[in-house]
């Protein structure tokens, strides 16, 4: 076996291309397709692709694509997102990701993006990398008999439309971008993802089970202010009906939208289990039930991952719950966000600049992270140990100015029947 320090870490051509596809399926156990060759030739960001090379032999595969991200305030900062990381069994182990990472990093960091972020497949793997827990999210499964939900008042689902792929797919993308506006932790989706996750694909795989999609119209206004895809599969044990309906995606840009959405799905006929993956842990959704308890927490989990690589700007982007002013000493051992920050901020904007004074706070990157959209809060951090008050008052500080009302979500959709299996 090579040494691997002789093994090369660089951009892939398209020559690599199908022995770099295999070998990214090999590590998150996919089969190996020509199309998923082609789908990642036809996506974005293709001069992104690293891998690594025993010799010839590609075994390792990492993706970076430039992305969105807002931010509390509505900003919306640039930020790499990072996926497909996978090593080949035969080389784990031997620093090839940290290697990958590395480069991948300075390159974030070289072209200015303040930010990078990514879904880890595992706890463990990033937060060494400077990368932190910056959403979380909540996995629901519904049981319809006790959800308390009449299906002859039909007032509480008035406003939905069953519609099919194209009439959703010519309104669903603007109901997102009003959500995306205005939602933390929400992430840009391009015209290529509304055609996947509408199974409108030029060529690949047809979707399977084939799902359903509505829109909810405001019987006031008329302006579709929430879309839901879901599937269901007829299923029966006893001669009773014992459908399971997983709802793929369901966004809404006010409470009573996404109240009757919700409901729509949790009283279709046969209907037994409803499964809402990918929610922010404080969604209003469970309450929308006539008993919220019918909602039981299947999964809670850290969910998108968050490092900061420019502090002065990622923080001056951002607003705060009040007006105050801390300094931060923020250690990075990448050396990327590491400084002492002076930072003043409120609701109607921020400023942060490098300061020679002492710190009110010493932080690590990653707990930066964390506390970054609002979902953690500097007094969790300090009782982990990665966060110290210097100054009295600070932690307390601290959290009146980074945490927000409701905490930060990353919608996410179920793309494909993978997480239907046993997820999750
Ligand atoms: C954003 C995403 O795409 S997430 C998807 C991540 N990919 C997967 O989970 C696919 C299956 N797994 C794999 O392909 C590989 O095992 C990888 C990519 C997770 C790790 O690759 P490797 O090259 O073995 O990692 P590398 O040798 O650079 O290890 C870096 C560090 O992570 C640690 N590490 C590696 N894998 C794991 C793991 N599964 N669990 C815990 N720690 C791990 C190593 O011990 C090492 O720690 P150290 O720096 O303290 O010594």
């Amino acid at each position: 076996m090579t040494d691997s320090a002789v093994i090369d870490i660089r951009t892939v051509t398209d020559d690599d291309l199908p022995a770099w596809t295999r070998t990214w399926g090999n590590g998150y156990l996919r089969s190996y397709t020509e199309s998923s060759v082609d789908t990642i030739r036809s996506t974005a960001g293709r001069d992104r692709l690293i891998g690594a090379f025993d010799l010839d032999r590609c075994v390792g595969t990492y993706r970076s694509s430039a992305q969105e991200l807002t931010v509390p305030g509505g900003a919306v900062l640039p930020v790499s997102a990072i996926s497909k990381v996978s090593v080949a069994g035969t080389h784990r182990r031997r620093g090839l990701l940290s290697r990958m990472v590395a480069m991948d990093l300075q390159g974030a960091f070289e072209r200015g993006e303040p930010l990078a972020v990514l879904d880890a497949a595992q706890y463990p793997l990033y937060g060494r990398y400077g990368f932190g827990p910056a959403t979380a999210m909540a996995w629901f499964e519904i049981d319809v008999h006790r959800a308390r939900l009449d299906p002859r008042r039909t007032a509480d689902v008035s406003g939905v439309l069953l519609v099919d792929a194209r009439e959703y797919l010519k309104t669903a993308p603007a109901v997102y971008e009003r959500l995306r506006a205005v939602q933390p932790g929400a992430l840009r989706r391009d015209e290529q993802w509304w055609l996947d996750a509408t199974g409108q694909r030029p060529a690949g795989p047809p979707d399977r089970p084939e799902p359903f999609f509505a829109l909810y119209l405001d019987p006031e206004t008329g302006e579709a202010d929430g879309l839901l895809t879901f599937t269901a599969e007829e299923t029966w044990g006893s001669m009773l009906p014992r459908s399971p309906l997983w709802i793929r995606d369901l966004i809404a840009v006010s409470p009573r939208a996404e109240s009757a959405l919700l409901r729509y799905a949790v009283t279709v006929d046969w209907v037994t289990t409803v499964h809402l993956p990918y929610r922010a842990p404080d969604t209003l959704l469970p309450l929308c039930l006539g008993d919220p308890r019918a909602a039981r927490i299947s999964a809670l989990s850290d969910y998108m991952w968050l490092r900061i690589l420019d502090t002065p700007r990622a923080l001056s982007a951002r607003t705060y719950g009040v007006d105050g002013a801390l300094v931060l000493e923020v250690t990075d051992p990448a050396g990327h966000a590491a400084g002492v920050w002076s930072l003043e901020g409120g609701p109607d904007g921020a400023s942060c600049t490098r300061t020679g004074r002492g710190p009110d706070l010493r932080l690590g990157v990653r707990d930066l992270a964390s506390l970054y959209l609002g979902d953690d809060s500097a007094t969790r951090l300090a009782a982990l140990g990665g966060t110290e008050e210097v100054r009295p008052g600070a932690l307390a500080r601290a959290d009146a100015m980074f945490r927000t009302g409701r905490r930060p979500w990353s919608p996410r959709a179920v793309l494909g029947p993978r997480y239907q299996a046993g997820a999750p």
